[in-house]
């Protein structure tokens, strides 16, 4: 670790775990570089501080109720962050302000998520410059300006036959992802993207976990449309685990498991901390990694499945026959599952943190994304960078079995398991000595020192 530089940066996660992860993963890049780091948060979803030594962690309250908290508010993302917004705006401003008077080091900025819409204004009263993060990919957030263009277009009420062309406004996603990108009310998500881009403008900069390996041309965009610096900072996964942001116990048993599992033999499937799935999708999918005949490692998370506590839903003649090929986990530690040699396949709902894990690991996927920038995400993969099967979001046994099989045993799935190895060193060298990551990095530090 590089010596103290005798400077602070204040940083600030939504509470979410796909926004907790990459936010403590810059927390370790900028600490490694000198700088000491005071991570405020919520309550709710509290980061734990015990995996985080070296940071100095303070609460705020979010005004979220016991009841609100039992009833998982995840299951909603937008009304969440909505609700915090409110409710978190005081406690955060006196917090700042607090910090600032006490703390005997010089604060050099704050940086925090681009999902949090009164930071901007508290900071500037404060004088104290503010970075944002986006822990979404930068052709994502670039379409955020151009949300009211898209929404008069009308896709979102387009159904699936009609929509197999793409998207001229916002490529490569197909007209036909649009009715599932925001399943949320058009004109309370259009004020909520103005604002972001608003505050993204008169910040002093805007921080990427991605890289030029990924999306040279968005990141450009990026630079363009925010007209603030921009910083490619990642994918920094094999040198700062996401998976020490964990706000859940891991079952470490699927380790063992996998030990036991030949080479590349296993498909793992997560779809990540907030999407949800429906009773019936749920049994197609536990059908088709039946009949697929090949193991699995399945994340069967608690609050997956709407109207269901955990695996109730299972017959015991369902349960007998995925014992024999499968491993059920409550929440596994996703990146050492990745990494490990018995796993050839990643059947995700393609969050931004997965879909960088996977391509780090260099793992095949099956895309199967829930909404919003999973959309993109899974578009990239599929038609793009062509290392993944996309399921066309048809949660059917017949398609889960297919694809499955084509990934893991059929020579399609070789072609694609060749691009991902290429594609997994590709995005590696952003990373290594000389790299395209690790240079911004130094920029951004020289940036921050200039503020
Ligand atoms: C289910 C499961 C997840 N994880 C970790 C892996 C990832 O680092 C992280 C999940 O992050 P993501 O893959 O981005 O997915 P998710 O939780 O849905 O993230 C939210 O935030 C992401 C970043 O803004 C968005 O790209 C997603 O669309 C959004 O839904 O949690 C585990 O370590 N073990 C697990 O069992
Ligand atoms: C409807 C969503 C757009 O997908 C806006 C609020 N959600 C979010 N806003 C900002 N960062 C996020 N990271 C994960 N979710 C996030």
């Amino acid at each position: 670790m590089d010596k103290s530089n005798g400077l602070r940066v204040i940083l600030f996660p939504l509470p979410l775990q796909g926004c907790i992860s990459p936010m403590l993963q810059l927390a370790n890049i900028l600490h490694s570089r000198g700088f000491s780091i005071t991570v405020v948060h919520t309550r709710f979803n509290a980061p734990k501080a015990s995996s985080h030594p070296l940071f100095t962690f303070l609460e705020i309250p979010d005004g979220l109720s016991e009841t609100q908290i039992k009833d998982d508010p995840t299951s909603n993302v937008l009304s969440l962050v909505e609700q915090i917004n409110i409710n978190a705006e005081s406690p955060f401003r006196d917090c700042l302000q607090k910090l600032l008077v006490q703390e005997s080091e010089r604060v050099s900025c704050l940086i925090d998520d681009c999902g949090w819409l009164f930071t901007q204004s508290v900071a500037e009263s404060l004088n104290l410059p503010r970075l944002v993060l986006s822990t979404f990919k930068a052709t994502f957030l670039n379409a955020y300006p151009i949300f009211p263009r898209i929404l008069t277009k009308g896709y979102f009420s387009l159904s699936d036959w009609e929509a197999e062309d793409s998207v001229l406004e916002f490529p490569p996603l197909l007209k036909r992802d649009h009715s599932w990108l925001f399943r949320e009310d058009g004109e309370k998500l259009n004020q909520f993207f103005d604002t972001v881009v608003k505050n993204t403008m008169r910040s002093s900069g805007l921080l990427f976990m991605s890289c030029e390996e990924l999306e040279k041309d968005s990141l450009t965009l990026a630079k363009e449309t925010f007209m603030v610096p921009v910083f490619a900072i990642g994918p920094f996964h094999s040198y700062f685990s996401a998976s020490s942001s964990s706000l859940f116990r891991q079952d470490d048993t699927c380790i063992h498991w996998l030990d036991n599992q030949d080479d590349k033999s296993v498909i793992y499937v997560s779809l990540g901390s907030v999407v949800n799935i429906t009773k019936t999708e749920f049994l197609e999918i536990a059908w088709g990694l039946s009949n697929s005949k090949q193991c699995f490692l399945w994340v069967l998370r608690p609050g997956l499945v709407l109207g269901a506590e955990w695996n109730e839903l299972f017959s015991e003649g369902l349960l007998r026959s995925l014992e024999e090929k499968g491993k059920i986990v409550k929440w596994s530690p996703q990146e050492e599952v990745l990494a490990h040699r018995a796993v050839g396949g990643f059947l995700t709902h393609n969050g931004w943190n997965s879909t960088l894990e996977s391509i780090c690991e260099g793992v095949p996927m099956i895309c199967l994304p829930g909404g919003s920038d999973q959309m993109l995400n899974a578009r990239f993969v599929s038609d793009v960078w062509r290392v993944g099967i996309h399921l066309e979001g048809k949660i059917e046994r017949k398609e889960i079995e297919k694809a499955v099989r084509m990934l893991m045993v059929e020579s399609e799935g070789k072609k694609i398991r060749e691009r991902m190895n290429v594609m997994k060193d590709e995005v590696g060298r952003s990373v290594k000595n000389g790299g395209s990551s690790l240079r911004s990095i130094e920029t951004l530090v020289n940036h921050i020192l200039s503020l």
